[in-house]
């Protein structure tokens, strides 16, 4: 019924192979998964259901005792992850190549979909942000996702997305947590890196990234003025509008997605200000600084 055409990508748990589908006459991606991991990732693919236009859809699954294979949409475009770096391999800058509001839009909209039907994804990065080839997003990857608001993981997702709460087993809001990789996966999209990363202790474990990363420090010290010197001051030969457009989504991504304070991060108020400047035009900077709390060397700027 399915025709293997080549692997895509082996992920730390399964391959990804792309198909044809004699049956529907398309392709499709098959996802082989041992046999012990796929049942939460099938349940959590069966409540999100084929409806949301931002979800990359089970069409059907198999299985027998040693594997499962999830037959899911295919994203002619791969993930964000490779896009980026594709670009950035032919000279383009993320915030060049890819319309960000809208990506935002799109991530947000597949986010609150599942967190409406009390899933959280728990490992949102650019390489579950898949793309179809008319353009849309498709997030994908449910296999570290629950069913419920709260937990107390200490080790699940992948470690430069994750929020610092997560590293040390207390209590803590899986829907937050999301909005957190959400932002860094943003981050990512515009300037094609991120800038937490968790160390090594003496015996070989990992030292979570709140506890020993020099960049999470300056963060914490002061987020807008990190944001200023790790992404906007290295940016060369960006006109003063797209630069403005930066750095207004910079802003926003720092107070309501990567706020530290969990309790502060706001899905709602980050599309709002976001779609708040999008209706601006040339010389917005000037009237935004009015409207949102803008980091201080924008206003140096202007
Ligand atoms: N439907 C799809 N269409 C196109 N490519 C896909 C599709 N699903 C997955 N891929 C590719 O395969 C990669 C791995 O898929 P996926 O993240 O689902 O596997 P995984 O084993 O859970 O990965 P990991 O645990 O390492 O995050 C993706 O990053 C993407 O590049």
């Amino acid at each position: 019924m399915y025709v293997i055409i080549e692997p895509i990508q082996s992920g730390t748990f399964s391959t990804v192979y792309r198909a044809w589908d004699r049956k529907g006459q398309r392709y499709v991606a098959l996802k082989v998964i041992p046999a012990e991991l796929y049942r939460d990732e099938i349940e959590t693919m069966r409540v999100l259901g084929a409806g949301h236009r931002n979800i990359c859809p089970m069409l059907d699954f198999y299985a027998d005792e040693t594997n499962c294979i999830l037959v899911l949409e295919y994203c002619s475009l791969g993930d964000l992850c490779d896009f980026v770096e594709i670009s950035r391999r032919r000279g383009v800058h993320g915030f060049t190549a890819i319309n960000v509001r809208e990506m935002a839009r799109q991530i947000r909209s597949a986010i609150w979909y599942a967190h409406s039907r009390g899933i959280a994804h728990r490992d949102i990065k650019p390489e579950n942000v898949l793309l179809s080839a008319d353009g849309d997003v498709k997030l994908a990857d449910w296999g570290h996702a629950v069913r419920c608001q709260w937990s107390s993981d200490a080790d699940i997702g992948t470690d430069a997305y994750r929020s610092p709460e997560t590293f040390f087993g207390k209590r803590y809001d899986n829907f937050k947590a999301d909005y957190w990789s959400f932002g860094l996966t943003l981050l990512y999209a515009l300037f094609g890196r991120t800038p937490f990363n968790c160390g090594r202790k003496s015996d070989g474990t990992i030292d979570p990234y709140p506890n020993c990363c020099e960049n999470f420090a300056s963060f914490v010290r002061d987020s807008h003025q990190f944001m200023y010197e790790f992404y906007i001051k290295p940016l060369e030969s960006v006109d003063s509008d797209r630069m403005c457009e930066i750095i207004h989504i910079c802003s926003s991504v720092v107070e309501n997605l990567l706020n530290i304070d969990a309790g502060k991060r706001n899905l709602d108020e980050f599309i709002r200000t976001l779609e708040n400047s999008s209706s601006q035009t040339n010389g917005y900077a000037f009237q935004l600084e009015s409207s949102i709390r803008l980091p201080p060397f924008l206003r140096l700027k202007s």
